[in-house]
């Protein structure tokens, strides 16, 4: 689903590389932490992965494309396949909870009634239905953060990539959020997770990739390896999936 082949990248050339011959496959559902010092590249990586930036060297492959020579007319179509979510939410202040989230299917255009339908599917994976009408401000970091979520996953993306997204809650919201992405990979969705939270990383027990210094120098893989238990059924499984998922997970197992 993600793969790099010996990647670097120069963002200056008076700089250091911020990343050096950095090489890694992530198949389709799998839950990959990316750890690291601050500066160590994290960021980058996933910066490389949405085509915000190219590469100086090396091929990345994400979602069936190949970024390097891919045209820029291509780049709306991948970030269509990747939800993004940040340590500091970015939610838009004037909007509900429930406008926050339906404005990304606005903006691609879908029709009003797959909307209406989209996004209470999608708050209520999140175990966010009841705060539909609420405003951001209205709401602790953690449901702000998992509103978030809700808005990156609402488009029904294959990958889903979370940069920090504990780094401003507290244990307990820390706990929430994590649930839910943990709960959204378990629809199949291929979740690459940064984080300074060894103590979490410890605790889920997934695939860890370390950078140092703009090297990946570790590349553990945990006992879930996604493509063990699933044939690769491409979008449509993807998709199919998350409906499934949908339908079965109800909000009394939000955290
Ligand atoms: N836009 C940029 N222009 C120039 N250098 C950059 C740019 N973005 C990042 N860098 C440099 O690239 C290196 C890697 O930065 P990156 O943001 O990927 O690290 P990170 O591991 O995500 O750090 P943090 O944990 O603090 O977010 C650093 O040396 C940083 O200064």
């Amino acid at each position: 689903m993600i793969r790099f082949d010996d990647v670097s990248l120069t963002y200056d050339k008076n700089q250091a590389p911020a990343l050096e011959h950095v090489s890694f496959n992530i198949a389709r559902g799998e839950f990959v932490f990316l750890v690291g010092a601050s500066g160590s590249g994290k960021s980058s990586l996933m910066r490389l992965m949405t085509h915000e930036v190219a590469p100086t060297d090396g091929e990345i492959h994400v979602a069936g494309r190949e970024l390097r020579n891919m045209p820029r007319r291509k780049v709306p179509s991948l970030r269509r396949d990747i939800g993004v979510v940040f340590q500091d939410f970015r939610l838009l202040e004037n909007k509900t909870v429930e406008e926050n989230v339906a404005f990304v299917l606005e903006i691609l255009g879908r029709r009003r009634g797959a909307i209406r339908r989209a996004v209470p599917e999608s708050l209520e994976l999140v175990g966010l239905a009841e705060k539909a009408k609420r405003f951001p401000h209205e709401l602790s970091g953690g449901e702000q953060q998992r509103v978030a979520i809700a808005r990156a996953v609402v488009k029904q993306p294959a990958i889903l990539l979370a940069d920090e997204p504990t780094g401003n809650l507290d244990p307990a919201n820390s706990d929430d959020v994590v649930g839910v992405l943990d709960r959204i990979n378990r629809t199949s969705t291929t979740l690459v997770m940064a984080t300074h939270d060894n103590s979490l990383v410890d605790r889920l027990q997934r695939r860890v990739l370390e950078m140092k210094d703009g090297r990946l120098v570790r590349d553990s893989t945990g006992g879930y390896r996604a493509e063990a238990l699933e044939p690769d059924l491409g979008e449509l499984g993807t998709r199919s999936a998350y409906r499934a998922a949908h339908g079965s997970h109800r909000l009394e197992e939000t955290p």
